[in-house]
Formats: C-alpha cells, structure tokens, sequence
C-alpha cells in the first residue's frame, strides 16, 4: 500500500511544554484523515509540520515519499495547504483572485483563465464569479480559500478546520466538495472539532488529546470502543444532562438505572441510543469528572 501521508514517532515541545509526544499516522493514496482534538491539543501544530512551515524536535514524516525536514521543497510541491486564514484580496472578486494566484503560479494568461474558469465551477462560484469577495458570505468565501489553495494541482490536500464557523448548510456544501476532491484522487488530510464532520467524511479518524493520539480507526471502530446501548438522562428544569456507556445488556442497562432511580428527580427523561461520536469523544478527551454533567 502506497502512503501519501507517513508520520512516526512525532514529537514537537514548545519551551517545557510538551506538545505532540510521539504521534503515528499513516494515511493511503485517496482517503481522508481526521485528526480530531479539543483547542490546543497539538492539531495545527501537527499540520504545520507536516506541510513544513515548522521543524519537529524528534521522528519523522513523509509526505508523498518525501521526508519534510530533508526534502521540503519536494513536499511543497506535493501539496495544497487551506488554513483558517488564507490569503484571499477582498478587495478582488474570486474571478480576479484565482486568475492572480495562476499567474503567480507561473501559469500563462490562457492557462490562467482556462484554470480559474475549472474551479470557479468545481467550487459553485460561477454565479458570484464577478462580484468583490468583501460580499461574499461565509460559505462562499471558505469556497474562495479552498479553490485558490488549489490553483497548482497536488496529490495531499491539508485542510485545517475547513467548516469551523460555518452555517450546516455551508457546511454541507462544502463536504461535498470535499468528497469530490477524494473522488478525483486526492489524500486529504483536515483537522476539525465537529464529530459529525469526521464521520462524514473520513476513511480513519484519529483522536488527538494531550498531544497523542488516544484512539484511531473507522467511525464505525471508534463508536464500538465505547461499547453497546448509551444510556442518557436529561432535565430540562434543571438544564443537566448525563451519559453512561454500558454494555448493551439488558442487564447490565437494567442494574445502572435501578442504582440512579431514587437519587434522580421524578422528571428526568431517560433515552437509550447507539453510542455517537460525540460520546467517542468525550469518553476519549475528557477526565471522568468532566463527562457527568453538562
Ligand atoms: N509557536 C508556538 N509557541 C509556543 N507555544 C505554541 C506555539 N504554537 C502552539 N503552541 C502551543 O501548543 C499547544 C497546541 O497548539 P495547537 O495550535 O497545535 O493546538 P490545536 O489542537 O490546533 O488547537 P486549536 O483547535 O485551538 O487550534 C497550545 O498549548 C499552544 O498554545
């Protein structure tokens, strides 16, 4: 199997602060990874250098087959990198925008407008084409970054918080995308805090919190981690609401609510439901204090 995205043993501190403390990650030709992770768990950190922009203390990484600390010019050229702040003239319309960024990219006039005319299409830009990037909203303007991102076309694709602080439908839109840049053969890389976001779209899915990865595998591997049926009780009066793994058993479902039912208010509402990501994530990220209540 052919890996586009090689990283082992990773390790990066800041001053005595310990940021990433020995990470693994292998991600094959055409999948998508999600590296998912609470604020400051070490995710852009992870990005950064991964797409050389910072040197790791210890370990190694390759990108494509090339090492990023001893070929980097190599690794640069094999991918596109979206940050959560591109480099975007709003001042510009996306047509304008895309056109500067091929020619800067060494492309002719013709290339160049054969080039923007592609991706204002791939990117459903077409319609706002003409129109100064300052109009745009949110979702239009996210499209904007990614497509300039990827003027030159690369095999790796890192996306850092690509849908963070968009609205579902934007979001939505731009998943689709996504899938569409896997389905022409790309290896995506994207960092993100939405659970629903990495399993929609990633083939694995690694949990990152202290700076290791805690948990990696399938949506589907990480939600049988946390076991069978989750039991969650909520008050709304109150505004509480809890969740307990258990094994599925009807036994076992059956001891834990009859040792809660007579410290529970008589108004709690009880669910049982299959474990989701969220539960994955909070049982992985987070200290058991911190899961009882919210
Ligand atoms: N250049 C730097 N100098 C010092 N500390 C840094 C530097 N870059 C990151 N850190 C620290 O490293 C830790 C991990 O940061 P990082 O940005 O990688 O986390 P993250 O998972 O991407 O979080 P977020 O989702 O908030 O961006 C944080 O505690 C951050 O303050």
């Amino acid at each position: 199997m052919t890996f586009m995205i090689e990283v082992k043993d990773l390790r990066k501190s800041f001053g005595d602060q310990q940021v990433l403390r020995g990470v693994d990650i292998a991600v094959p030709q055409g999948q998508i990874y999600a590296l998912l992770g609470p604020n400051g768990a070490g995710k852009t950190t992870l990005i950064n250098i991964l797409t050389t922009l910072v040197a790791a203390d210890g370990g190694s990484a390759r990108i494509a087959g090339y090492d990023v600390a001893a070929e980097s010019g190599k690794v640069k050229q094999s991918i596109s990198l979206t940050g959560q702040f591109a480099a975007v003239d709003e001042m510009l319309s996306a047509e304008e925008n895309l056109q500067m960024m091929c020619r800067l990219s060494g492309m002719r006039s013709a290339e160049a407008k054969r080039r923007t005319a592609e991706l204002l299409g791939q990117f459903d830009l077409i319609a706002a084409a003409g129109k100064r990037v300052k109009t745009y909203s949110g979702g239009m303007r996210r499209r904007v970054d990614l497509a300039i991102s990827l003027v030159a076309s690369r095999p790796v694709l890192f996306l850092d918080e690509p849908t963070t602080g968009l609205d579902t439908v934007s979001r939505r839109a731009l998943w689709d995308i996504i899938e569409r840049l896997k389905a022409s053969g790309m290896t995506i890389f994207l960092t993100t805090q939405y659970l629903e976001e990495a399993d929609q779209l990633a083939d694995r899915i690694g949990v990152i919190n202290g700076g290791r990865l805690v948990a990696e595998g399938t949506a589907a591997e990480l939600k049988a981690r946390i076991g069978g049926e989750v039991i969650e009780l909520t008050n709304e009066r109150e505004q509480w609401s809890r969740t307990i793994s258990t094994t599925g058993s009807a036994q076992d479902i059956g001891r834990i609510l009859n040792g809660l039912a007579a410290s529970l208010p008589p108004d709690t509402q009880v669910t049982i439901r299959r474990p989701s990501m969220d539960d994955v994530f909070i049982a992985l990220t987070q200290q058991p204090s911190e899961v009882s209540v919210s």
